[in-house]
């Protein structure tokens, strides 16, 4: 079980305060997936970063299976299988199985129980056939399963996963989803994603961050049924309040998907169900003044 209760956390940065978290609680249950989604910025890393023991909160406090992340992470730190997407996670040279013996023999294994442990693995991530290539020479899935296996070693009950199918092609990373809800049945999983339908898909419990706030969580179904219908429009008028809702543009107009009391001047095209995506959308502001700067420059594109 995996317990998150008024988290806050500052980073200070020459005389900056930056406000990563804001009295986040929440909690994912055995068996559970949770989807953690949220713009670029927005404190995911620093969640899972603070559930996993790395850094500590200012307030408030989290526990793994019920023991605390700051006083007893030694203990937390047994209990959790943490997959990060980093390339450099594993030795190039070695090979699958090499990795992952080397890995769990950290972890205290004796090098038979390593070795096995190891091949069972290999095999539930369905690696077995690569076991004895380098690491260089794995595509980018397939590093990814090899991660997930090496989060597994310890048979952990609670796996954080940060962006795990990042860079993964739709069918790679389609078996991933498959081979994360068979190991999901009695685990605890928290995941990080951009991946909307990737979330919908896999997550029984999503949580929403918003400039370090959480502003919505619950089922996917759930926090869809909070968004109802969406409007898909055919518009000239998509006034800056209304471009997070710019699908496209064709023959001159704007084609907008916006949640039904959205009011727009526009010729309605149809009436769809929300998605995940129309979800966060309509409840996440935009990100940084960055992302709304570029996300300006292709606005100007399309209109002129
Ligand atoms: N070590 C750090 N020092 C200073 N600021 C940090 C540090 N780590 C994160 N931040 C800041 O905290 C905020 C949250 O960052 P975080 O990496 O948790 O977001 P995120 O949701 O994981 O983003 P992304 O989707 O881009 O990975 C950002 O403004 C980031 O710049």
């Amino acid at each position: 079980m995996i317990l998150a209760e008024d988290i806050s956390k500052t980073f200070h940065v020459k005389g900056r305060e930056i406000q990563a978290l804001k009295d986040i609680t929440f909690q994912v249950n055995k068996g559970e997936i949770c989807g953690l989604v949220g713009h670029n910025g927005a404190g995911k890393t620093t969640l899972v970063k603070i559930l996993s023991t790395l850094i500590v909160p200012d307030k408030g406090r989290a526990e793994i299976e019920g023991y605390d992340v700051v006083r007893e992470a030694k203990v937390v730190r047994k209990l959790l299988g943490v997959m990060t997407v980093s390339e450099r996670a594993f030795y190039y040279r070695l090979t699958g199985l090499e990795n992952l013996i080397f890995f769990a023999s950290i972890k205290g294994l004796s090098l038979g129980m390593a070795k096995s442990r190891a091949l069972h693995l290999l095999e539930l991530v369905g690696l077995r056939d690569w076991k004895d290539i380098p690491y260089m020479k794995y595509s980018t899935g397939m590093a990814r399963k090899l991660a997930l296996a090496r989060a597994l070693i310890g048979d952990p009950p609670v796996i954080l996963m940060d962006e795990p199918t990042l860079g993964m092609d739709p069918i790679s990373s389609r078996e991933f989803r498959r081979l994360v809800e068979e190991i999901a049945r009695d685990k605890t999983i928290l995941m990080t994603s951009h991946n909307m339908i990737e979330v919908e898909d896999l997550a029984d419990k999503v949580v929403i961050l918003n400039r370090g706030r959480l502003i919505a969580s619950g089922s996917p179904d759930e926090l869809k049924d909070r968004i109802g219908v969406m409007r898909v429009l055919r518009s000239r008028d998509a006034n800056p309040s209304l471009r997070k809702f710019v699908v496209g543009f064709s023959d001159g107009y704007f084609i907008l998907r916006v949640p039904d009391g959205v009011s727009v001047e526009g010729e309605e095209i149809r009436k769809e169900p929300a998605t995940l995506e129309d979800v966060f959308v309509s409840l996440t502001e935009e990100a940084d003044s960055t992302t709304n700067r570029s996300r300006g420059g292709g606005w100007r594109r399309w209109a002129s």
